[in-house]
């Protein structure tokens, strides 16, 4: 019989009641959320629904106004903002719509960022790992500059994980890409979860990126109105029609 650890019991990303006020506007209103370890979410609604804030609280960018983020365990609200900064580099990655990349660094310093700035060590056959799983090899001692849009958010992608997060928030990814690039960006992603057991949480606009989710969270008016698990493109946008 296999035995659970109580730290794989722990979900990942856990929100309980959240809320996010700016003024008068109440852009997250009380959402309650336990994100799996290794699994990949979407979240979608309209415009001003609350995603972008959902986000940041979720991976702790920002704090809640009233409600508990717990990040593996971890009361986000609680630690200082120097804790949550190293709790964030050491635990999440990110992945933007506008990569990101530092302009006067290569292709492998950028990808070193996040441990250099921690403080921490390459393990070498890592990087190798996470270089050869987003196909650039060859681009390493390239700037951003002289590469496609795909290459540099496969870059942003190997960023993300090269301190082997358990979580990657990934916003809006694909949005400046191609169809055909954004696919092997979504692939990227789903490989973090089915291959290392990263939890991926990519918030989108497209039914077709939504798709490649394990599920997917609708936003509206700040709080979870649906969710649909195994999500096709088709029902998405028909989730999609009806909020
Ligand atoms: N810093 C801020 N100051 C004031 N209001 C804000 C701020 N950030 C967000 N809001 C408001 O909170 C609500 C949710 O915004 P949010 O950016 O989270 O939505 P979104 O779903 O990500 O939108 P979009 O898809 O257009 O990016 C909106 O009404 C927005 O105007």
């Amino acid at each position: 019989m296999t035995t659970m650890t109580a730290e794989a019991t722990v979900p990942a990303v856990c929100l309980d009641s959240v809320t996010r006020t700016y003024g008068d506007v109440r852009a997250l209103d009380g959402v309650s959320w336990a994100f799996p370890r290794g699994g990949f979410t979407a979240v979608m609604g309209p415009s001003g629904s609350g995603k972008s804030t959902f986000l940041h609280c979720a991976s702790g960018l920002d704090r809640p106004s009233g409600g508990t983020v717990q990040i593996g365990g971890v009361d986000v609200g609680r630690l200082s903002e120097a804790r949550r900064t190293r709790l964030r580099r050491e635990r999440i990655g990110f992945v933007f719509q506008s990569f990101n990349l530092v302009p006067s660094m290569d292709v492998e310093q950028n990808i070193m960022l996040p441990l250099v700035l921690g403080g921490r060590g390459a393990d070498p056959a890592w990087l190798d790992e996470v270089v050869r799983r987003v196909g650039l090899s060859d681009r390493l001692r390239h700037r951003p500059s002289e590469l496609s849009g795909g290459q540099q958010q496969r870059a942003a992608i190997a960023r993300a994980l090269i301190t082997r997060p358990e979580v990657v928030f990934a916003d809006e990814p694909t949005g400046a890409l191609d169809p055909s690039t954004a696919r092997d960006v979504l692939r990227l992603l789903r490989e973090a979860a089915d291959l290392t057991g990263q939890t991926v949480v990519l918030v989108t606009h497209d039914p077709v990126a939504a798709a490649w989710a394990d599920s997917v969270l609708f936003l509206s008016r700040g709080r979870i109105v649906d969710e649909l698990t195994a999500p096709t493109p088709a029902a998405v946008m028909a989730r999609w029609g009806s909020l």
